[in-house]
């Protein structure tokens, strides 16, 4: 309830007149203004899930916690910590700054609780929670999906097939329509019929890596063929770079071993975002800029 509230008053209003709205395409980047610490604008097909065509079609703007440079989490270099890159070319400045402050926030205390409920369901208690939820990676992004050519291929993507790399997702999307997740068993792509003020909550690569796949992390992309732009904001939160993910002894039923080796959280990302952004994750820090 206090969610949806937050989201109608503050969130949504503030973000429709103030936000991603009002940033315009890039064909180029310019130089950063403040340090590689992975946030700022992400230009057009920048990211390239499946590797069929040029790259997916979205651009975006990354944020997560805004760190001071003295932090020592930043001062270590730690994956994905630091401060934001905030635009300037937006109306309100100080407006945009705190809706997207407030909503990283309040998303990371749902995704916290999301994990409770998570881990209650497996009997296994969430004393790790505390650990694994400490100065946590909690990137929120503002995506953009312009509308794809009518006669573009049928291997246009807005976002091409993937699951989420982290632990949990909480995903607002617009009215517009286009995201889809793969059914299991059949391979048929099911269209997610937004529904006004619910959000999409996607368990990522790390719950499935934890409980060696008694929960999965889902296929889903987004094919924007509705002839307008479409926005979301998906919001990761990944947990401490340092944290080791270890599959539980208890999901591991007989007759089967651990789908993967134990990792830590700043491992597994570094990865997942050089795959997806086709090179090195240092090459995709570089691109992101202030604006
Ligand atoms: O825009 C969406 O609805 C989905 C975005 C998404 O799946 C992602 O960024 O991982
Ligand atoms: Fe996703």
């Amino acid at each position: 309830m206090v969610f949806r509230r937050i989201f109608r008053e503050k969130f949504y209003a503030n973000l429709r007149i103030s936000s991603v709205y009002q940033l315009k395409p890039r064909k180029n980047t310019t130089k950063e203004a403040v340090g590689g610490f992975d946030r700022g604008y992400e230009r057009l097909r920048s990211q390239n899930f499946e590797k069929l065509l040029k790259g997916d079609l979205k651009e975006g703007y990354f944020l997560a916690q805004d760190l001071p440079l003295d932090d020592p989490y930043v001062q270590a270099r730690k994956w994905a910590q630091g401060p934001n890159k905030y635009p300037s070319e937006v109306r309100d400045p100080y407006l945009w700054k705190k809706t997207v402050d407030d909503y990283h926030s309040v998303a990371s205390k749902v995704a916290k609780n999301v994990l409770r409920v998570i881990f209650d369901t497996l009997g296994e208690g969430h004393d790790f929670l505390d650990e694994f939820c400490e100065h946590p990676v909690a990137v929120l992004r503002l995506l953009h999906y312009p509308p794809q050519d009518p006669n573009a291929s049928d291997l246009e993507r807005g976002i091409g097939a993937h699951t989420d790399f982290g632990a949990v997702t909480i995903l607002l999307q617009d009215s517009t329509g286009g995201l889809q997740v793969r059914d299991r068993k059949t391979g048929e792509w099911i269209d997610i019929v937004p529904i006004p003020d619910a959000v999409v909550v996607n368990t990522g690569n790390l719950i499935m890596c934890w409980t060696n796949g008694r929960y999965v992390s889902n296929l889903h992309r987004v094919v924007n063929k509705t002839g307008v732009g479409r926005y979301s904001v998906p919001f990761f939160f990944d947990g401490n770079p340092d944290f080791l993910v270890k599959c539980f002894d208890s999901c591991i039923k007989d007759g089967e071993v651990a789908t993967h080796a134990p990792f830590t959280v700043s491992e597994w990302m570094k990865g997942r975002y050089a795959d997806s952004f086709g090179g090195s994750a240092s090459k995709v820090a570089k691109e992101m800029v202030q604006i």
